[in-house]
């Protein structure tokens, strides 16, 4: 009883602006600031791997998906101990204590210094700083994933049951926040922004609606979920009269009221069995679309991949909520929740189709390498007359002066032969390397050894015209060439520069944020409003699991099905979310939306309400009349 009115105490300091509690500022700003702190992170992480701790492409991809697993994986630890134990509040503040100190020990592990003695610039005990980072990562992982479902649940709890349109309104701008956060941070360092997050969360503290723990409810569902098994086991004999649903089979034993709590949340959890695969196809943004932009031309490389995300979800967000949702209802189609859900994974897999066409564009434009079993030859001629090459038994190659051959010559044999038509003849034969490519250079006449320096800044030649993305080039320089002669000076190209455009990459970018706005925003109020009050965050750590899997998948089907072309792996993936998302409209066909406060009422009227449940009742009557009061601007000075 002390309990529950020291929670009715803490209802009452709500206050409002607009219709809007003004507690929820605090938790949005928060939220902006966590993402902030962890896309700024995340933005440099595959680089760190790659060009700190000298991993190869493989590995930091892997430990990169394996990060983001982990991070959409502890989001059920946080929900155990803020609905169990801590409470939402306590469980924010002391994770993201952890939090801090992981950013701190990860911000450490990059400081080469520490084991730099012999101060090459790179680090001498490489074990030390990846066991410091990797240290750092899992309690950034722990901090970001333990707080994400107290979160968005703690700022749902904000709102009274009558604030439905309020509360949509509430996800929609957290989820633009998480994007803000996002987009800023790959403009400004994030180092000091975990310290914000916790500063102004705690700034709110005295306005929060702080609904306390309600005991171990994770561990007393899986032990009533368990008793219901073993009973149906029990009474497996066709002797024994069917029951409505298995998890009746727990009545004996266990609370009508939590037995209907767990069905509303097994009924939720059996829907989310197919979301993992439009994460997979989502999180591919961070890995494939980032390489297959490296094999395309422009600039803008970086910005392109990290900020067009969020400034297409930062537009799309008030768009699809102010004129297309509102538009289709007019038009009197039901979009339910679940129907935007399919139809954001049918513009995901509409990206990946996308994606595919694009690579196609690339791959007729990237240089024909050797098979494994082939090998290429490029000759370079410094000779100071055109040559004619034959490479035996029947290649014949014009080579001019400072010249090379147009392409790299293609061999399925290793040994071959080659005579140049000079005066005496010379041929000499070569053994090339299996699956390589090689250049044979042909010295000048006669051959001086020199040393000539290109330096930037202070050249001695300047090249005006820019190298291109991809490309690479050999540079001809004859041996009595000076420092003002930089017209002998002869460039060969070795590899063409990327041609096709990034820009090709924003349809691709552009369908799966519409995607990401039907699905995932969808989702996070989804799963808060078909959660029941006391399961609130096991419900959205529920959904965040859905993303742990889906990078899973990633890592599964990135090492174990290697098609030989990318295009086809994008198109494979599609198809497989095509699929999957057929299977959810089918199940999605058979879900009845519930009102679980509804539900919860109607179980306790079965089970006659207590005078306590009762007089609880009432002071959320009187209660809900003066926030309604407030809203309409009337000051209540007693109630
Ligand atoms: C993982 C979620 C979809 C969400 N991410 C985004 O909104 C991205 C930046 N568009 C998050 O909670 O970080």
């Amino acid at each position: 009883k002390v309990q529950h009115s020291s929670a009715i105490k803490k209802k009452k300091g709500r206050r409002y602006c607009c219709g809007y509690p003004i507690s929820i500022f605090f938790i949005v700003v928060n939220e902006f600031c966590e993402r902030f702190s962890y896309y700024g992170m995340r933005a440099v992480l595959v680089l760190y791997f790659r060009y700190f701790l000298l991993w190869d492409d493989d590995l930091a991809t892997s430990i990169y998906h394996a990060f983001v697993a982990l991070c959409y994986l502890t989001p059920i630890l946080g929900a155990i101990i803020a609905d169990s134990w801590l409470g939402k509040f306590k469980t924010i503040i002391y994770l993201s204590i952890v939090y801090a100190i992981g950013q701190v020990t990860m911000a450490i592990s990059t400081i080469h210094d520490i084991t730099d003695a012999n101060r090459d610039g790179t680090p001498d005990n490489f074990t030390f700083h990846i066991a410091l980072s990797m240290l750092g990562l899992i309690l950034i992982a722990l901090g970001t994933g333990g707080i994400k479902p107290c979160v968005a649940a703690f700022g749902g709890d904000q709102f009274q049951e009558h604030q439905s349109r309020q509360l949509n309104t509430f996800f929609s701008v957290f989820y633009l926040c998480i994007n803000a956060g996002s987009l800023l941070s790959t403009l400004i360092t994030p180092l000091k922004s975990v310290a914000s997050t916790l500063m102004v969360f705690i700034a709110g503290s005295g306005m929060y609606v702080k609904t306390d723990p309600e005991g171990n409810i994770m561990w007393s569902v899986c032990k009533c979920i368990g008793f219901a098994i073993k009973n149906r086991f029990r009474h497996r004999s066709s002797s024994y009269p069917k029951r409505e649903h298995w998890m009746d089979w727990a009545n004996e034993k266990y609370d009508k009221l939590l037995i209907a709590q767990i069905k509303m949340v097994l009924k939720v959890l059996f829907l989310y069995i197919p979301l993992p695969m439009f994460w997979t196809l989502f999180d591919q943004k961070g890995s494939r679309w980032t390489l297959q932009a490296t094999t395309m031309s422009g600039d803008f490389v970086s910005i392109l991949i990290s900020t067009v995300n969020p400034i297409l979800i930062l537009t799309l967000v008030p768009i699809m909520d102010r004129l297309i949702f509102p538009l289709i209802q007019k038009c009197g189609l039901n979009f339910s929740p679940l129907k935007r859900m399919t139809v954001g994974m049918l513009f995901a897999a509409m990206a990946f189709v996308s994606a595919a066409l694009v690579q196609i564009e690339i791959d007729k434009t990237l240089p024909n390498f050797p098979s494994s079993s082939e090998s290429q030859l490029k000759v370079v001629n410094t000779y100071s007359t055109t040559l004619n090459v034959t490479i035996s038994p029947n290649e014949h190659l014009l080579i001019e002066s400072f010249g090379s051959s147009a392409d790299y010559v293609t061999f399925d044999h290793q040994d071959i032969t080659v005579s140049l038509n000079t005066n005496p003849v010379i041929t000499k034969a070569f053994s090339l390397i299996k699956g390589g490519r090689q250049t044979l250079i042909i010295p000048s006449d006669p051959t001086v050894m020199r040393d000539f320096v290109l330096r930037h800044g202070e050249q001695w030649c300047e090249f005006s015209r820019k190298f291109g993305f991809g490309a690479s080039y050999t540079f001809l320089i004859p041996s009595t060439v000076f420092s003002d002669d930089c017209e002998s000076i002869t460039e060969v190209e070795d590899m063409k520069p990327n041609s096709v455009h990034m820009a090709l990459q924003i349809p691709q970018y552009f369908l799966i944020t519409t995607g990401e706005v039907m699905f995932s925003v969808t989702g996070l109020q989804f799963s808060y409003s078909q959660a029941p009050k006391n399961m609130k965050s096991v419900l959205q750590a529920g959904w965040l699991c859905t993303n742990a899997v889906g990078n899973i998948i990633v890592l599964i089907v990135a090492e174990l099905g290697k098609l030989p072309k990318q295009w086809a792996e994008y198109l494979l993936f599609a198809s497989l979310l095509v699929a999957v998302s057929i299977i959810f409209s089918i199940m999605a066909y058979f879900y009845t939306y519930i009102d679980p406060a509804e539900i919860e009422a109607q179980v306790r009227k079965e089970q006659g309400l207590e005078p306590e449940e009762m007089e609880k009742e009432t002071l959320e009557m009187e209660e809900k009349d003066e926030d309604q009061k407030n809203e309409q601007g009337v000051k209540q000075t007693k109630i």
